[in-house]
């Protein structure tokens, strides 16, 4: 799903009007049919008090004629206008005289915060204030309102967006946002729903399809992609009859150290359940035991140094590497890392203390071979890139790194973000119980596996990254988040791949 900004989507709107005929009265008609339509099917007449709250745009025109749905199938609603300014839309003035044809109970126009009614905690809140025409930081006595709203324990419905939330630009620190419980958002949920610092105003929410112009929107390079169940199955590719172990490549996974050897065991074996033909795990001499009791079908390679590597002896040929987990950052494992990295013309696959060796050695970025995928948590994307002061602005940091060295960023998180230049592939699937111990060397042995497939390094990042989360999905409806380890996350990336046919969504625990 295209992910388009709120001047894109406002764009899209008049080109909409335009092909289809017809007036933005009409086009705010369908709209608010739809959400009530929504709202109508949960709540079923019930009897709750409704305090739908309006601004005087056409986010407010969308309220007002959500009201007028909702009073004419007898639910109990009071209707508040934020009379914060003279400009009126003309929908919302259309809709403010359309309201008092079905109600002597007309709109309260709030001034002051003196007028700001109370709100209880058994209130239904629909927040119909600023949607995508938001401009600037909500203050005054607006602010104390979205204070009050968020305070109550009202369930709250967004309209569009959480009023006072940016869809695509970087938040003012502080500035006052409706905590939604839900958000009915139109045509694509905003880029800020997906951010760790922002995505929590918007609760759950659910896309309406509100039958903007097709043709535009295909037309419309987007800010970012979701990848969804959908995006994923377009990206597969099934096995051939006739085919053998070698056409799907040979992994190298160099990882693990004293004590971290596992990371080694879960990346190699990450990379064989997701069908490298061979997986070679090249390990630091103690490691060597290890790997081959606990993955009989991962060969094994071992450095010469017995508790960390002290270089890079690899003979093989035609592998891909995947480098990083548990290696440590002592200054025998940095040559032997910019040793192999070296050696590499093929793109690599860098995780962990891979990414922490660039951070410290920026001079090796540039040995690292074009289109490699690298991993960051946002620990060490911190080091590689320096702080950031917003989820904007770290995806700015990213595009600008990303198109400087050809390198493709995959930012862990809830919703991992892969970056490729100024492309943005946001991920879909994965639950909480996937942070623990580990994954994170899964998903570096996932995506190598899928580049050995010959699967281009964007596609094997952003579909690895979806099927792993949809492997930690699956997984945990027999194990609970609790339950959750890497190990087990591995062992359903088969599954995940099989459920990715047999539902048009993935299952998201
Ligand atoms: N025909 C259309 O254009 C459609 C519009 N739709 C709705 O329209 C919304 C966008 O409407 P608008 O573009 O009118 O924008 P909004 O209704 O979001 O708000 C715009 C108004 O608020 C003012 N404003 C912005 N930030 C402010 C702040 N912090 N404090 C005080 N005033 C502020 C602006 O100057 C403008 O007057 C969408 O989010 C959606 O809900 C939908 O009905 C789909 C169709
Ligand atoms: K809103």
């Amino acid at each position: 799903m295209k992910l388009l900004t709120a001047q894109q989507l406002a764009e899209a709107d008049k080109v909409t009007l335009l092909k289809q005929n017809i007036s933005s009265e009409e086009l705010m008609e369908r709209v608010s049919m739809l959400v009530f339509n929504k709202i109508h099917e949960r709540l079923g007449g019930a009897p709750v008090p409704i305090k739908i709250f309006c601004g005087i745009g056409n986010n407010g025109g969308d309220g007002l004629a959500i009201a007028r749905h909702m009073i004419q199938h007898g639910y109990q609603v009071k209707v508040y206008i934020t009379n914060c300014s003279k400009h009126r839309s003309e929908d919302f003035l259309t809709h403010y005289d359309k309201i008092k044809n079905v109600t002597k109970d007309w709109p309260t126009l709030l001034d002051c915060k003196d007028d700001i009614p109370v709100i209880n905690g058994g209130d239904i809140v629909i927040d119909a204030i600023f949607g995508i025409g938001l401009n600037r930081p909500i203050d005054g006595w607006m602010a104390d309102l979205i204070k009050q709203i968020n305070e109550s324990k009202a369930f709250i419905v967004s309209i569009d967006m959480p009023s006072g939330l940016y869809a695509d630009t970087a938040q003012p620190a502080d500035s006052a946002v409706v905590r939604a419980s839900h958000t009915f958002t139109f045509n694509n949920p905003k880029l800020s729903f997906f951010l760790p610092d922002t995505g929590v105003f918007a609760g759950s929410f659910e896309v309406i399809d509100i039958g903007l112009d097709p043709e535009f929107v295909n037309n419309t390079e987007p800010i970012a992609t979701l990848i969804t169940n959908q995006a994923a199955q377009a990206i597969y590719k099934p096995r051939t009859k006739f085919s053998h172990k070698g056409d799907y490549g040979h992994t190298l996974v160099m990882a693990g150290s004293k004590g971290k050897i596992g990371a080694a065991v879960l990346s190699a074996s990450a990379a064989i359940n997701t069908g490298s033909g061979k997986v070679t795990a090249y390990v630091p001499s103690c490691g060597n035991n290890i790997l081959q009791t606990s993955v009989p079908e991962v060969m094994t390679l071992t450095d010469a140094g017995s508790e960390h590597f002290e270089g890079f002896d690899v003979e093989l040929d035609n592998y891909n590497l995947c480098v990083g987990p548990g290696i440590g950052t002592g200054d025998a494992v940095v040559s032997a890392f910019a040793k192999a990295i070296k050696q590499q013309s093929a793109p690599v696959v860098i995780d962990a203390d891979g990414i922490n060796i660039l951070s410290a050695n920026k001079k090796l970025i540039k040995d690292v071979p074009e289109s490699s995928v690298l991993t960051p948590h946002d620990g060490e994307l911190e080091r590689l890139l320096g702080k950031w002061s917003s989820g904007m602005e770290r995806l700015e940091l990213a595009k600008t790194f990303s198109s400087k060295h050809n390198l493709i960023l995959v930012l862990k998180g809830a919703h991992t973000i892969t970056v490729s230049g100024t492309n943005m592939y946001i991920n879909d699937s994965g639950n909480a119980g996937m942070a623990t111990a580990g994954s994170g060397d899964v998903l570096s042995g996932v995506i190598s596996s899928l580049i050995s497939q010959k699967y281009e390094p964007l596609m094997a990042a952003v579909f690895g990254v979806y099927i792993h989360g949809a492997a930690g999905d699956l997984a945990a409806q027999t194990y609970a988040h609790e339950g959750l380890k890497a190990g087990i996350i591995s062992n359903f990336v088969g599954p995940a791949i099989l459920q990715l046919f047999r539902n048009d969504t993935a299952q998201r625990a």
